[in-house]
């Protein structure tokens, strides 16, 4: 079934070539019965001539019995198909529906609207590039709406089509449409999407369905139509880092070795350089096998079976990638979870996991915080309930390669399945995989192995949630008498009076107790900002914004304290004031005594300072006071 095209009498073979070459939407609906969500599919449905005959004549018949539209055709009846949901009024699973125009082909995930619905729709936007946020003109953005966009967002679905419905009830008011858009643009200030498009329509009347509205001349934009088959979705596809994971190994005869899979994203060719995860052995494809014949090349979500120029081993659940791409291989990880069941979800259980075509074990280890789908407020929770979401901590029983889900939608997310009954209980998206945004106690340590990692009930986020802050360290580094103390001790002042939680480490004062073992030789003064940036760390995980100020003359003692902090979380603050303007200062009389040769490795003097070459913050103190410093550090935090 398809559009009605000219070309279906005439000349068929050309009609089926030319619809095999389009390509293919998949959006979501959100929205719910109210909103017109199952009248807008009938009308688009309808409108671009998707209905048999005899399917048209049943609902023009149910209309008179069970329909809400008076005498016109209820178009909801052709996709509210559930005859429970018919007598409910409501739609309770997610639907796929197919329809083509001349331009591209369409796949919409119908699913229902209601809180209770989180899972469905989850899953329904989990292969979905497009969304169309359903508002009634009457009432305007509402809780619901809000909940429908941030669970999109969260699902990385990169185009949202805001739809106005219902104009009809309004008058086909400017004003009013004006005044949700406005409404809708706070919204749209907290999610990550970025081509969000606005329309008014009346699915009912079919007003900017399809067809432009005479009834709205003030808007002069495309109707929903014409935007679902212009929005530009060539980009979307990772095209850049090839992931096939293998599905199963072909092996019909001793003269073949194959690995099925459907490529995630990349583009695969032969002679392409390849190597295969976890173990890393490296080789090159050899052909691009299928059932019509060897492909020139592959594109995601294409299944195919390719050969490798060389005897490896790879079995099913392993990914072939690209040979230079740097796939972190993990045995923990962080992940948004949409719990889909009704039992909720244990911390510490275990739970057989897939992600990709790998099967394995794995259980969540903690619950940093559940997310409010109608807010996107962070709250504390022990468990997680049906249709909840969190940011969780996930623990695999072996180390497996991963991928994050926004870059990666095909392999970074996984499901979570009961073991005893088997049933699919939540589905997650990984986060950040790479090493600097794990937490701390997930990095690779080579601390004794006999020592492990012993994970605190209380966790940095709940500290962080009681102190209304997150916990962070702000590094000044720079010559003697640059200003670093001076400055450090002035932003503590202003973020205490602001109520912030802090604490100031100084060179001068650690090295009366935690370091007083210490010289000033390269290796003690290592050692001093190893133990300096540990106890920064420390302060950071009790919620605490932990200012230091150290000369840190050495690059690489600077990035490893760096490297205990997320990427966010550590702001160098490079005191740049010259050499001369810090001795002519000299407020301890030090430069002098080095000058006289009485203190041998000072720094600036007769020993080095490596500058910062990306600092997050470099100031002078020669040409910005002190206030103007502050403000703008302040500013940066
Ligand atoms: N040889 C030598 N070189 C540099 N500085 C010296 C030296 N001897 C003593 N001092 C005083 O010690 C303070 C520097 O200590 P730090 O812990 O910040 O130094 S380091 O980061 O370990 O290099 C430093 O404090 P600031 O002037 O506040 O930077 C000096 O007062
Ligand atoms: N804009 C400025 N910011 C910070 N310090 C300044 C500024 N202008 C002049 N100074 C002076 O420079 C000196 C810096 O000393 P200090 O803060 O102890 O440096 P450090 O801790 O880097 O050794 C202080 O005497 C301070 O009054």
């Amino acid at each position: 079934m398809s559009h009605q095209s000219e070309l279906i009498a005439s000349d068929i073979e050309r009609y089926l070539k030319e619809h095999e070459n389009k390509d293919l939407l998949r959006f979501i609906t959100c929205g719910s019965v109210d909103d017109g969500k199952s009248t807008l599919i009938g009308r688009l449905l309808h409108d671009s001539k998707m209905i048999y005959e005899d399917q048209l004549a049943a609902i023009t018949q149910a209309s008179r019995t069970s329909g809400t539209t008076g005498d016109e055709v209820d178009l909801a009846l052709l996709v509210d198909g559930l005859q429970s949901e018919r007598e409910q009024g409501i739609t309770i699973d997610v639907a796929y529906r197919f329809f083509s125009t001349e331009r591209r082909k369409f796949i919409i995930a119908d699913t229902p609207g209601h809180e209770q619905y989180t899972r469905n729709m989850a899953t329904g936007a989990s292969t979905a590039s497009l969304a169309i946020i359903l508002i009634d003109a009457r009432h305007g953005v509402q809780t619901q709406t809000r909940r429908h966009s941030f669970i999109c967002d969260l699902l990385g679905i990169e185009h949202l089509v805001v739809a106005v419905n219902k104009m009809d009830l309004v008058a086909y008011d400017e004003d009013r449409y004006l005044q949700i858009v406005d409404e809708y643009r706070l919204v749209m200030d907290r999610l990550e999407a970025r081509d969000i498009h606005f329309v008014p329509l009346s699915a009912l009347k079919g007003d900017n369905v399809v067809e432009p509205s005479s009834e709205m001349p003030w808007y002069d934009g495309p109707s929903l139509l014409t935007l679902l088959e212009e929005v530009e979705i060539r980009h979307d596809q990772n095209l850049r880092d090839v992931r096939l994971p293998v599905q199963f190994v072909n092996r019909p005869n001793l003269d073949f070795r194959g690995y099925a899979g459907t490529l995630s994203s990349g583009v695969l060719t032969p002679g392409l350089a390849v190597k295969v995860l976890p173990s890393g052995t490296t080789s090159q494809v050899k052909r691009i096998v299928t059932m019509d014949g060897d492909l020139d090349a592959a594109f995601p979500g294409q299944a195919v079976t390719i050969t490798l120029c060389d005897e490896i081993d790879a079995s099913r659940g392993d990914w072939i990638v690209g040979v230079d791409d740097q796939v972190p291989l993990r045995s923990e990880f962080v992940a948004d979870i949409v719990w889909m069941h009704e039992s909720p979800l244990e911390p510490g259980k275990l739970y057989d996991i897939k992600l990709a075509t790998r099967d394995l074990a794995g259980k969540v280890v903690a619950i940093d915080y559940l997310v409010d789908v109608n807010t996107l407020e962070q709250r504390h929770g022990e468990q997680l309930d049906l249709n909840a979401i969190a940011r969780c901590r996930v623990e695999l029983t072996t180390a497996i390669p991963v991928d994050d889900y926004r870059t990666h939608p095909g392999t970074g997310c996984f499901i979570l399945i009961d073991r005893l009954s088997n049933l699919t209980v939540g589905a997650g998206m990984i986060h950040s995989p790479s090493d600097a945004e794990l937490p701390y106690e997930f990095r690779k340590h080579d601390s004794k192995a006999s020592v492990v990692w012993n994970r605190t009930t209380v966790t940095q986020t709940m500290r962080e949630r009681i102190n209304g802050h997150r916990g962070c360290c702000v590094w000044f580094t720079g010559l003697s008498g640059s200003g670093k103390s001076t400055l450090a001790n002035a932003l503590e002042v202003e973020l205490n009076r602001r109520g912030h939680h802090t604490m100031l480490l100084d060179g001068d004062n650690v090295r009366h107790g935690l370091c007083k073992d210490l010289g000033m030789g390269e290796q003690d003064r290592a050692e001093n900002i190893r133990r300096v940036g540990e106890v920064a760390r420390l302060f950071a995980e009790a919620g605490v914004i932990v200012i230091t100020a150290f000369i840190s003359p050495f690059r690489a003692d600077r990035e490893a304290a760096r490297a205990l902090f997320l990427s966010d979380d550590f702001v160098e603050v490079f005191v740049d004031t010259p050499l001369d303007v810090c001795e002519e200062r000299d407020p301890k009389g030090l430069y002098q005594k080095a000058r006289e040769g009485k203190i041998l490795d000072f720094t600036g003097i007769n020993s080095p300072y490596e500058a910062p070459v990306k600092p997050e913050v470099s100031v002078n103190t020669e040409i910005m006071s002190e206030q103007d410093i502050i403000a703008k550090l302040l500013k940066h935090l």
